[in-house]
């Protein structure tokens, strides 16, 4: 593992990753692997999850695709420096920020959505002109294999590798000195993955999960609002970080949500749920034997059928679900969707507010003053408002959690931004010494009072007066005639 990193940061070291030429080149190549293999990364999305062509197409590849279109476009203008205002001591020096590949960085992906959570953050690091060590997700083992197979055949291959392997692996991994550690996955390992970077003092950016609430004010269309939540909440088998976990609502509410739930399941996957080629299955034995467990003792209002031997749970909605049960302890992760009656939207915000701060948070209302207000009220890594998981589809919004959500985020600029270092620089010259001699020792209350005319911009009128009254027209006239002001 040792001399795997230390390849790929000789590779860095020889520079080749920084030129913007380079960059482009190799996203090109990324978008050419992608376009040219297509079949063969859909097929491995369809044999880990068992999701359509369709479906592995329009949630995982367009959004790569896309990104790596975006990059194009504007890596010319994000590379170069951005000059910055200066003030009166360095009127006449240059200064900027130079965006800097931050060197070598680890991304650990996780399974759910299988190319999408370890390319994305390639992308932006590649943009970045970092070199990348990737660590797919072991439960993915379909995924994982074609992006180790086919990364290499397209890419530069020793400043973009893949390694694969389970926990041991990772953990190994982990103890060798990144400049960055992008990790996708749950809450507990994103804590592993945190404290073995803080040994190196390695930046993390950390894409965790967690419990989205959804609030349904009464003043909706609520046939509408029960469309889109089927479609968030059902998707990937509720496999999605951003899935809404569970609904908060008037008690009055209920029924008619679980009647147009129903309708909708009916609608999107057919009379049999188990034949549509819309409805993925869950990951592993493991997952499906906990989600069921988050049954136990619910009041189901419909689904609930499950069979273990093709990991299948039908889209399930439960009732007045108590808080302190099992099922409102933990993310679900699964096709159950829980309703917690509250009296009102106060209710619904302290609800949340009493929780850890979500990954997502969505609220339906007409009301568009009550949306803000629940917005202003509560915190979570991203919102949408009158839909579910549409946020994370925009690029200009940054996407990732706060709190024990997550830490950092990605997604279009926000990527390069996470990639890059932003490197201050001011550029000054050898000469007008005379004005330098104001910080030298002795220091005395006049270079003070000059720090803080040049610094702070306040003299001491009855000190000085008329002089500096003169001498600040002076200055005035000087960066009028340069062009500063
Ligand atoms: N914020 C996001 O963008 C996002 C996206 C997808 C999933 N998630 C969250 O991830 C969770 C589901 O993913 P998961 O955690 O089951 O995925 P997972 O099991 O695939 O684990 C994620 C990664 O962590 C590694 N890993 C597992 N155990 C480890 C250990 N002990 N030490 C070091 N590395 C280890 C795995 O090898 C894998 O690459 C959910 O909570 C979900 O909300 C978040
Ligand atoms: C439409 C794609 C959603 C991907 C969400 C990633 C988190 O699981």
């Amino acid at each position: 593992m040792e001399r795997e990193v230390q390849r790929v940061r000789q590779a860095f070291l020889s520079g080749r990753s920084r030129s913007l030429r380079f960059r482009l080149q190799q996203l090109e190549a990324l978008r050419r692997m992608v376009q040219e293999r297509e079949k063969d990364i859909l097929a491995a999305i369809a044999a880990d999850l068992c999701k359509s062509e369709f479906n592995a197409y329009s949630q995982e590849v367009i959004t790569v695709l896309g990104e790596i279109d975006f990059m194009l476009e504007n890596l010319p203008e994000w590379v170069t420096a951005k000059p910055v205002k200066k003030n009166l001591l360095t009127m006449l020096d240059e200064a900027y920020i130079q965006p800097q590949p931050l060197g070598v960085v680890l991304i650990i992906g996780a399974w759910n959505y299988p190319f999408v959570l370890s390319i994305q953050p390639l992308i932006g690091a590649i943009a970045a002109g970092n070199a990348v060590i990737i660590k797919p997700s072991e439960l993915s083992e379909n995924t994982a294999k074609i992006v180790a197979k086919l990364l290499p055949q397209y890419l530069d291959q020793d400043l973009y590798i893949v390694i694969n392997g389970g926990v041991e692996e990772t953990t190994e991994l982990l103890k060798q000195r990144f400049d960055h550690v992008f990790y996708t996955g749950n809450t507990a390992v994103g804590k592993i993955v945190m404290e073995a970077a803080a040994k190196h003092l390695t930046p993390v950016t950390l894409e965790l999960g967690g419990k989205s609430p959804c609030y349904i004010d009464k003043d909706c269309d609520l046939d509408i609002v029960c469309r889109r939540i089927t479609w968030g909440k059902y998707m990937n088998c509720g496999q999605t970080c951003i899935a809404p976990d569970y609904i908060l609502c008037e008690a009055s509410l209920q029924s008619q949500i679980v009647w147009k739930i129903k309708e909708t399941v009916k609608e999107f996957y057919g009379e049999n749920i188990k034949e549509s080629p819309d409805y993925e299955r869950i990951i592993n034995l493991r997952h499906f034997k906990r989600i069921l467990s988050l049954l136990e003792g619910q009041k189901i209002a419909f689904g609930g059928e499950t069979d273990e031997a093709t990991r299948y749970i039908a889209p399930t909605v439960l009732t007045d679900v108590d808080p302190k049960t099992k099922v409102m302890q933990e993310e679900i992760f699964g096709p159950i969707l829980p309703i917690v009656p509250v009296k009102n939207v106060d209710e619904a915000i302290d609800f949340i507010n009493e929780r850890e701060k979500p990954l997502a948070l969505y609220v339906f209302s007409h009301n568009h003053k009550l949306i803000k207000r629940m917005i202003a009220e509560t915190s979570s890594g991203g919102v949408t408002g009158n839909d579910v998981i549409m946020h994370f589809t925009l690029n200009s919004l940054p996407f990732g959690g706060v709190g024990s959500s997550g830490m950092g985020a990605y997604h279009g600029k926000h990527s390069f931004d996470t990639f890059s270092h932003q490197r201050p620089c001011l550029l000054k010259s050898l000469k007008r010494e005379g004005a330098n001699k104001l910080r030298y020792p002795p220091n005395s209350q006049s270079k003070v009072d000059w720090g803080k005319f040049f610094l702070l911009k306040r003299f001491n009128k009855e000190k000085y007066g008329l002089l500096l009254l003169t001498f600040l027209g002076i200055v005035a006239a000087v960066l009028v005639k340069a062009g500063y002001y």
